[in-house]
């Protein structure tokens, strides 16, 4: 039993990472925790667009599908404190990275190439790995992103473990990133 007070956010929490990190599963999982609301950005973005990402991509092209991403999340970082879940490449545009470093607390999910991969094989809907092999397009993105994502304020590590146990490691970074004074060393 954790007989700390339960912890409180200033802001909202906004996990980044890879696609299959598991931003999308632990998130909703951390906002129950933390009885907070659960949003996740890719949701929004294609009930605002009344299309999948899939048919965003094909329609538009990538830089009309980021700059939707970036309206939403803007307007989503001006509600109240939340948990929201983010699509791989948001915190990867500068100006979403920008609204998201200045109005949440962000938190990164890495995750291994193989852990990635076998969490992504199972499901087509992800635009970005439809073209080429799926493991070698991670394996870019990975070497491209991962600096970027290393600037998140918290980072915990996604591994095959059960989700749970990953949902509990983020709120504890969450909480030595939040209230550093009251958490043991
Ligand atoms: N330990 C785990 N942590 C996170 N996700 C997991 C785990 N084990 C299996 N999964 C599954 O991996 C899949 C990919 O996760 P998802 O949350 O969609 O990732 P993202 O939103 O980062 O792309 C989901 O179907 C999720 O249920
Ligand atoms: O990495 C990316 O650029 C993308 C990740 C996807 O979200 P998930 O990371 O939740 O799969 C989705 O936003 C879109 O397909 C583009
Ligand atoms: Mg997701």
């Amino acid at each position: 039993m954790d007989a700390r007070p339960p912890l409180s956010l200033p802001r909202t929490v906004a996990l980044v990472g890879l696609m299959g990190a598991g931003k999308s599963a632990i998130g909703k999982r951390l906002a129950l925790r933390l009885g907070l609301p659960f949003v996740d950005a890719d949701d929004e973005i294609e009930r605002a667009a009344g299309c999948s990402i899939a048919e965003i991509f094909e329609k538009y092209g990538e830089a009309d599908f980021r700059a939707g991403e970036r309206r939403v999340i803007s307007r989503l970082l001006d509600e109240p404190p939340h948990v929201l879940s983010t699509g791989g490449g948001a915190y990867i545009d500068p100006d979403t990275r920008d609204l998201m470093r200045t109005k949440a607390v962000t938190v990164w999910l890495r995750a291994e190439l193989d852990v990635l991969y076998d969490r992504v094989r199972k499901r087509a809907h992800r635009p970005l790995l439809r073209n080429g092999d799926p493991k070698e397009v991670l394996a870019r993105l990975m070497s491209q992103r991962y600096p970027i994502y290393a600037e998140a304020d918290v980072i915990v590590d996604s591994t095959a473990q059960p989700a749970d146990r990953t949902t509990d490691q983020v709120i504890e970074a969450l909480r030595a990133h939040l209230q550093p004074e009251k958490t043991p060393a």
